[in-house]
């Protein structure tokens, strides 16, 4: 009898970079310098064992993502078929709740729950490193998906360091009023902002406050290269940063390429006050918990 599960559940959560320096563009990356924590927003994804050859995604997703074949999951899941060919196929379910090209890896997410998922359902001879490699040829925040926590992240953001950190976080996350932001498009109008950037680095007393602990001591160290291009895309959002911060948050921050915005509080009931007065505003707000572990198999 078969020991091999013929359905696997894989819970798999949102990033925002606590830092993002980058710098020139190689090979058509920008290098980056980032401190990347995984957030208590996730997606869900179940992949079910299916008849040879088929590869397919069901879900009912939100506009902006289909579940066709660029989709990141079937993408992770065809890499993953063509390197071992597995003697099964296999149905994907998706269930999204990170914003739609928000700025927090929603695609990479998936990527990765689908990586760990058909990896377990079909029983391969894969180990963590091999699921990062693989993940990195698929997005440049996969990885990070894969390891959740917090952790450096530099090259094009795919080569991880375990960061030290200490204590919970709360954060607060204001959606995009104005639909997605396209990364590429971010990246471009930072190159347009900063001709000759400097080789990224992250500041070391980023990396001090986040093992002290202290909320304000991280506050004050948030940082994101990308935040002048991404309001410059989307004025509002410099609007929505002023919003937070007089709502209470100690620090508010573009999340990676936009338009997500997340504010860091105090403790967790300064993010029930700051959330409330957001939504009173007419902002569409969702309160989470950080650092969480990356994507993890629930049943
Ligand atoms: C903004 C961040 O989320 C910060 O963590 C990431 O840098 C973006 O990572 P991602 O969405 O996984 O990006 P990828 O799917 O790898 O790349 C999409 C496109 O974004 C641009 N891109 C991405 C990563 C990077 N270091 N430099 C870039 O210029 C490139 O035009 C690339 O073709
Ligand atoms: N499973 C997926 N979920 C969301 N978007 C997907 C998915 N697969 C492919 N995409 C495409 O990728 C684009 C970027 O989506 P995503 O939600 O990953 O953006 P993002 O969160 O801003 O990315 P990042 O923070 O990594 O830059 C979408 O516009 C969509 O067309």
């Amino acid at each position: 009898m078969s020991m091999e599960p013929t359905m696997v559940k894989v819970r798999v959560p949102a990033k925002v970079n606590l830092g993002l320096a980058v710098g020139p563009v190689v090979s058509g990356y920008h290098q980056i310098a980032t401190v990347f924590q995984a957030v208590g927003l996730y997606d869900e994804l179940v992949a079910e064992l299916a008849e040879p050859g088929v590869c397919e995604l069901l879900g009912d997703l939100p506009d902006g993502v289909t579940v066709g074949e660029d989709n990141l999951a079937i993408r992770a899941a065809r890499l993953l078929m063509a390197r071992f060919e597995p003697t099964s196929g296999v149905r994907l379910r998706l269930r999204k709740r990170i914003p739609v090209a928000g700025g927090m890896a929603g695609g990479s997410a998936d990527a990765a729950a689908a990586l760990l998922a058909c990896s377990v359902l079909w029983d391969l001879d894969t180990d963590p490193d091999d699921l990062l490699m693989y993940g990195a040829q698929l997005g440049s925040d996969v990885p990070f998906a894969l390891m959740g926590g917090a952790a450096l992240g530099t090259d094009r953001g795919n080569r991880l360091a375990p960061a030290l950190s200490r204590g919970h976080y709360h954060w607060v996350l204001v959606f995009g009023a104005e639909g997605g932001l396209s990364t590429p498009e971010v990246y471009r109008r930072f190159d347009e902002l900063n001709p000759t950037p400097a080789s990224p680095s992250v500041p070391t007393d980023l990396l001090e406050a986040l093992t002290s602990g202290d909320p304000h001591a991280v506050a004050e160290q948030l940082f994101n290269d990308l935040q002048p291009a991404a309001i410059s895309l989307q004025p509002k959002l410099g609007e929505t940063l002023e919003a937070g911060r007089a709502a209470g948050a100690l620090a508010g921050i573009v999340s990676g390429s936009g338009p997500t915005t997340a504010f860091l509080a105090a403790s967790e009931s300064a993010a029930l006050d700051v959330a409330r007065q957001l939504k009173a505003e007419g902002h569409q707000v969702v309160r989470v918990q950080a650092p969480v572990a990356g994507a993890k198999i629930i049943g």
